[in-house]
């Protein structure tokens, strides 16, 4: 384990399952509807890629980038867009793919936006759902995990841009960050 790991959450052994379970289940939903999947960067990455691999489907990918945190542990409330689609929306089967939703203000604000631009239907997958710091009402169509109210990172997860690639969800030790 990474020394800066207090514990570790979520095995990558349990990752693999509950993506590989989630995948099966959107290829059922999303048969014949050519999903347009929308990974949000960067923590996103390696769960979009990984769970599309698990849709046996045809369906097609972007990218966005939208960022609320900067180097901080808690969301400013400010999401900025930094990275757009590539191609337009319209009548397009959204799912936007994530890695956590923590306050919903990330999310909440991007949901708007691309029902804004007539898709057919926005969804949200999410990896993790922290419930406990909503600050919106906001809650994932698809999510693998629910977890308590502590700083993850791993599997795309990061603190100051590290850790995105411990294979595993650790909770950092607190004197890293303060
Ligand atoms: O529900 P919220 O409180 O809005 O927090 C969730 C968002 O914050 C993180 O992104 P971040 O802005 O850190 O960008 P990153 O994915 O590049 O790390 C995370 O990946 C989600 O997109
Ligand atoms: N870890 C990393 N990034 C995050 C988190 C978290 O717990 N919540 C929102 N962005
Ligand atoms: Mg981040």
């Amino acid at each position: 384990m990474h020394q800066d790991i207090k514990e570790i959450l979520i095995s990558e052994e349990q990752i693999k399952e509950k993506v590989a379970e989630l995948g099966k289940r959107l290829s059922e939903v999303y048969k014949d509807l050519n999903p347009l999947c929308i990974c949000v960067l960067k923590g996103a990455v390696p769960f979009m890629a990984d769970l599309i691999r698990k849709m046996e489907i045809p369906m097609e990918m972007d990218f966005m980038a939208v960022s609320s945190y900067g180097n901080a542990t808690t969301s400013s409330g400010v999401v900025r867009i930094l990275k757009d689609l590539e191609a337009s929306i319209e009548g397009r089967h959204v799912l936007i793919v994530e890695d956590i939703i923590d306050s919903g203000l990330t999310l909440s604000y991007l949901v708007e936006m691309l029902k804004g631009r007539n898709a057919a239907s926005v969804k949200i997958a999410t990896l993790l759902d922290k419930p406990d710091r909503r600050k919106v009402d906001l809650s994932p169509d698809y999510s693998c995990f629910t977890i308590p109210d502590a700083f993850v990172v791993g599997y795309g997860l990061d603190f100051a841009e590290k850790y995105r690639n411990l294979p595993y969800i650790g909770v950092l030790k607190e004197e890293v960050y303060q």
